[in-house]
């Protein structure tokens, strides 16, 4: 049975750790008396549901046996209205459960939500996006249970399971000890069946993460599985990871088929020995109203112990969620996360890397002590083969990476004494790979953002020779561009993200690559408008077409992680190195 479950991770227990606990408390803060509430509803819900056994053997012994119609009335009028009690806070419980895990996972959700947005870029780079959704949605589902049909029904459950045994003792003490003595068989099995349902449900939710994965990953892809015919492999891959799921799932099903006729098995033995000693004992003159009532108490008996056996299934799988969610929370904010309280000045616009060292793994050196100074005022260009560091540089002026070695500065202020909220709103960045939102292109040319009037978003769109092409359009900005801007041509889209970038009037305007999809008489407006803007703003631009940055006040020619040569389109020619031949292989 030990290699039931072959994955070795899953053979890890969830150590319930006092912060752990400590967390999920303080989860429930919010919704803390609603629990006390709901913890009486359902005890309430069980002692009606309890009384009902004590009734029919007050019906068969004290009224049946005399003929007592009248009495036996009464009783059936008091059942009745147990069973409507029953169902009625049967019903309250279940809307206050919900109520109360709903609101819980409310608030942790958009927490986790918002905790993995503001992870630093580095970390979210690496992530599959699958494993993450996971989080937000499954753990949080996982999470929830802990709320609704957890914490509350255990504490229930344990108490039900006293009463019984106090009511049993009462009734008849002897056939209450026979009952007990199955007690042990029933722990026995109950350890054993949490131990594999834990392992079972671990491997599904894991499978279930890499399912979320694949889809995402090759929905997203969909162009490139359609124009390289990958659909057979994709398919094949995809049966191999639902054939695992499958696998997971069923493992997870037989564990539970076995558990519920074990309970029953068990069951079915303390009622045959409650029968045989009743028998044996009914001879010295056992109430059969006794019998009968302890029989329906021993079915009772069985239910709070194989419900919190189920439950300790859901307490572990919420657990380990718990633990996930908790882990992530844990993790250091990111320097993002801290609010920005100073007044958002204005930048001069001088930008300045000093002997920059960088690697993204080790000692991979990208960058190999690169020096750039650009003036405030300066169209800088970049320029250098595949590979050789251009958008590390723009990554790195971003904070998205810091470097290991050497500075950067914004003005002459190291950029790690700069909050990240005015970098990210004094740079405006046009990125190589186009991310649109679903919505408009007003939308996405403001992204939102309140201060950015409707004007504001016309001019950015004329510089960046948009507004002709979304005038022709019948719903104008408002046109909705689809999902990730499927309905605009690759040129339009890098336009949109270049007005997006103007928008927000940054001090310095960073382009990677940002024209390299439009043709070149609309490259030629473009040009013209950014020479135009430049006399407010640094231009910082990387580019594999020359054409770009041909006016450029200097050029910057990156190879293999280090300037090779600097200086303006003329003189750089007129070296006849590296630039030169870069421009006559154009
Ligand atoms: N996130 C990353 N993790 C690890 N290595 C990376 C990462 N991003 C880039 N690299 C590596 O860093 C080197 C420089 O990449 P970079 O994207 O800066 O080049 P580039 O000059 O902008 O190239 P291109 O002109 O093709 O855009 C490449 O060798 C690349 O493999």
């Amino acid at each position: 049975m030990a290699r039931y479950f072959q994955t070795k991770d899953y053979e890890r227990t969830v150590p319930v750790s006092m912060k752990l606990l400590k967390f999920l408390w303080g989860m429930s803060q919010p919704m803390r008396l609603y629990m006390w509430v709901a913890l009486v509803v359902m005890l309430l819900a069980t002692g009606f549901d309890l009384i009902r056994p004590y009734l029919m053997k007050v019906a068969i012994d004290s009224h049946m046996q005399t003929g007592n119609i009248e009495g036996l009335a009464q009783l059936a009028a008091l059942y009745a209205a147990s069973i409507g009690a029953t169902a009625m806070f049967s019903y309250i419980q279940t809307v206050l459960l919900q109520y109360i895990g709903q609101t819980i996972i409310l608030g942790a959700r958009q927490k986790i939500f918002r905790h993995l947005l503001y992870r630093p870029y580095a970390e979210l780079e690496g992530q599959p996006v699958g494993r993450m959704v996971t989080r937000v949605t499954n753990d949080t589902d996982a999470l929830k249970e802990l709320y609704t049909d957890v914490i509350v029904s255990f504490a229930s459950n344990i108490l039900t399971l006293i009463g019984i045994m106090l009511v049993m003792l009462a009734l008849d003490w002897r056939l209450a000890l026979v009952s007990y003595a199955m007690l042990p068989l029933m722990v026995a099995s109950t350890l054993l069946y949490q131990r594999y349902a834990r392992l079972a449900y671990r491997l599904v939710r894991e499978k279930t993460a890499l399912v979320n994965s694949f889809v995402q990953e090759n929905l997203n892809g969909a162009p490139i599985v359609k124009a390289f015919a990958r659909f057979q492999i994709t398919g094949e891959e995809f049966r191999k990871l639902s054939d695992q799921y499958l696998a997971a799932g069923l493992k997870e099903m037989r564990t539970f088929a076995i558990f519920r006729p074990l309970v029953d098995l068990i069951y079915t033995l303390a009622v045959a020995m409650v029968l045989w000693l009743g028998g044996w004992d009914g001879k010295t003159g056992l109430e059969i109203g006794v019998l009968v009532a302890f029989l329906r108490y021993v079915e009772k008996f069985f239910w709070p112990i194989r419900d919190l056996a189920e439950k300790f299934g859901s307490l572990q799988s919420a657990l380990a969620a718990a633990e996930r969610v908790y882990d992530l929370l844990a993790e250091e904010p990111s320097p993002e996360m801290t609010p920005c309280t100073e007044p958002l000045g204005t930048f001069r616009g001088s930008v300045s890397f000093e002997d920059v060292w960088f690697a993204y793994q080790n000692e991979d050196w990208v960058l190999r002590g690169v020096t750039i100074n650009i003036e405030p005022g300066e169209f800088a260009g970049v320029v250098g083969l595949s590979g050789s560091g251009k958008t590390t540089l723009v990554n790195l002026l971003l904070r998205f990476y810091e470097p290991q070695r050497g500075v950067i500065r914004l003005d002459g202020i190291d950029i790690r004494d700069l909050p990240l909220p005015v970098i990210r709103r004094k740079v405006g960045v046009v990125f190589q790979d186009v991310h649109l939102f679903q919505g408009s292109i007003a939308d996405n040319i403001s992204l939102y953002h309140q201060e950015i009037s409707r004007s504001s978003v016309e001019s950015a769109s004329r510089i960046a020779s948009l507004h002709a092409t979304v005038a022709q359009m019948p719903q104008g900005y408002d046109t909705l561009i689809g999902y990730q801007g499927a309905l605009l041509s690759a040129g339009q889209r890098q336009l949109l993200s270049l007005a997006r970038a103007l928008a927000s009037q940054p001090d310095i305007l960073v382009l990677d690559e940002a024209t390299s999809n439009i043709d070149s008489q609309t490259e030629q407006h473009v040009q013209e408008a950014l020479a135009a803007i430049s006399e407010q703003r640094t231009i910082l631009a990387v580019a594999h077409r020359l054409s770009t940055i041909q006016q450029a006040d200097k050029i910057f020619v990156m190879s293999r992680g280090r300037v090779a040569e600097a200086g303006r389109h003329a003189d750089l020619l007129a070296k006849r190195g590296l630039y030169f031949r870069l421009y006559s292989s154009q």
